[in-house]
């Protein structure tokens, strides 16, 4: 649990600038107080020096006093803006552990207290964390329209519409015995749930994009010896990652950089050339590269030559492929009967940005100004096939009485509650607050 006042470095690497320690908790305006004299108007930054016990100066700085519940974690809070030197930071941290009780935060304990107190939801905790990792446009966008709350306003519109229906339901099975009550309540709110399956179904549809943003989409270069995989790496790298020699077998560890393309994360691997052979370490080398390709959403296929003869090396990849035709600089004769979607030359760079293209065309298209409400995380996407099925199975189950079918209503309901974490979350927190860094 959670308890007791606490403070952390809220801002990043020292030395910098300026350096932001936030305090949370019951003792905040009493440790401020301390530390500066006294507490400053709430939300107006004020100059002050912050002062050890012996009233001696340590540094000067910004002072934002947060009353609850209006602050980030709904407990009284406050930052502490001062000059980003170790020393001084040192110093400022050391002067808060010995007041009271006042604690280091751990990871991610001003969020958990936030979603605790009802200032964040699940989802936009995510978001959150996601927000402060996004390394790439498209990771900021998603990731700022969950924790803004896009996502969980969603959730919430459809819980609101089960929960509608069971209280229609309801109604009418107290009702059931007078002449009154029309049977059309229970058939437009049939109606109603057959939309939200479907409204829901699509959505999980836009479940693989939410991951493609959040994780990248992951591209393996395979193919065999020589056909000059790493050379492709270190060109769309723009830098050394890995050797290349003109042996056969060089690469045997599986090599892995993230490029931005558009926006996007694209993780490239490359691989051990494939191919038959008895040395135990280029062997493991294609183990390896057979791993990658479980895991790959496209493969590029290179080969010098043509690259039908290599398509059965690829074992059991059944996504999508682009077939590479390399060192186009040595010889651009297009083989018959050799399909090849691109050909490429590293030493002279043509056709990379075909290749490039080509590559985009696997990415999802967001369009721009488009709802980025989409889940991003696998439990998202498991909560909602839930909550469609039980739906389904209210649709499906006439036969077995209204009150079966406002129970998988209710299921329904739980499931889109657990995503959001309004019900029954407990054995989940420790997993998603443990992604924060300290301080948030
Ligand atoms: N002329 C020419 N040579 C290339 C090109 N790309 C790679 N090479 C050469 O081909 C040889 C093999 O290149 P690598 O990038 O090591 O090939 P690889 O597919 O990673 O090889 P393995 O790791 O052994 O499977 C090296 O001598 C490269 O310099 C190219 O576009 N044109
Ligand atoms: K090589
Ligand atoms: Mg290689």
């Amino acid at each position: 649990m959670s308890t007791g006042t606490i403070f952390a470095l809220s801002s990043g690497g020292l030395p910098s600038g300026v350096a932001v320690i936030r305090i949370s908790g019951p003792e905040c305006s009493a440790a401020v107080t301390q530390l500066c004299g006294a507490i400053p108007a709430p939300r107006h930054a004020s100059l002050r020096s912050i002062r050890n016990r012996n009233s001696e100066a340590i540094d000067q700085g910004l002072v934002l006093f947060f009353p609850a519940p209006n602050s980030f974690t709904g407990e009284d809070c406050a930052e502490l803006q001062i000059h980003g030197g170790r020393a001084t930071v040192a110093a400022v941290l050391a002067e808060l552990g010995s007041i009271g009780d006042l604690r280091m935060a751990e990871a991610g304990e001003f969020s958990r207290r936030a979603f605790l107190n009802g200032r964040m939801d699940l989802v936009e905790v995510e978001g959150l964390a996601d927000l402060i990792a996004a390394e790439t446009e498209m990771q900021r966008r998603l990731a700022a329209e969950q924790t803004s709350g896009g996502l969980s306003r969603l959730y919430d519109s459809w819980a609101k519409r089960l929960t509608h229906a069971r209280a229609m339901i309801e109604a009418e099975l107290d009702f059931a015995d007078e002449d009154d009550v029309p049977g059309s309540v229970s058939a437009s709110i049939w109606a109603d749930m057959h939309t939200l399956a479907e409204d829901i179904f699509n959505h999980i549809d836009g479940a693989r994009a939410g991951e493609i943003v959040r994780d990248g989409l992951k591209v393996v270069i395979a193919g065999p010896p020589n056909s000059g995989k790493s050379s492709l790496l270190n060109y769309l790298a723009q830098r050394d990652v890995a050797i290349v020699t003109d042996v056969p077998g060089t690469t045997r560890d599986v090599l892995h950089v993230d490029l931005d393309i558009g926006g996007y994360v694209v993780r490239l691997y490359d691989t051990a050339g494939l191919r038959e052979t008895d040395d135990v370490v280029e062997r493991e080398g294609i183990r390896r590269t057979h791993l990658s390709l479980e895991q790959a959403d496209l493969v590029l296929l290179l080969s010098e030559n043509d690259t039908t003869d290599w398509i059965g090396l690829l074992g059991n990849f059944t996504g999508p492929i682009l077939r590479v035709r390399t060192k186009s600089d040595l010889s651009d004769e297009t083989l018959p009967n050799s399909p090849v979607n691109v050909m490429i030359s590293t030493k002279s760079g043509v056709g990379i940005d075909q290749l490039i293209d080509r590559m985009s065309e696997h990415l999802p298209s967001l369009d721009v100004g488009g709802s980025l409400a989409l889940p991003t995380r696998e439990r998202h996407r498991i909560g909602l096939e839930t909550c469609r099925q039980h739906i389904q199975a209210a649709l499906d189950n006439a036969a077995a009485g209204l009150d079966i079918q406002a129970e998988h209503l209710r299921l329904a309901g739980h499931a889109l509650g657990r995503i959001t974490g309004r019900v029954d979350v407990e054995n989940l927190l420790d997993v998603i607050f443990s992604e924060f860094c300290i301080g948030k």
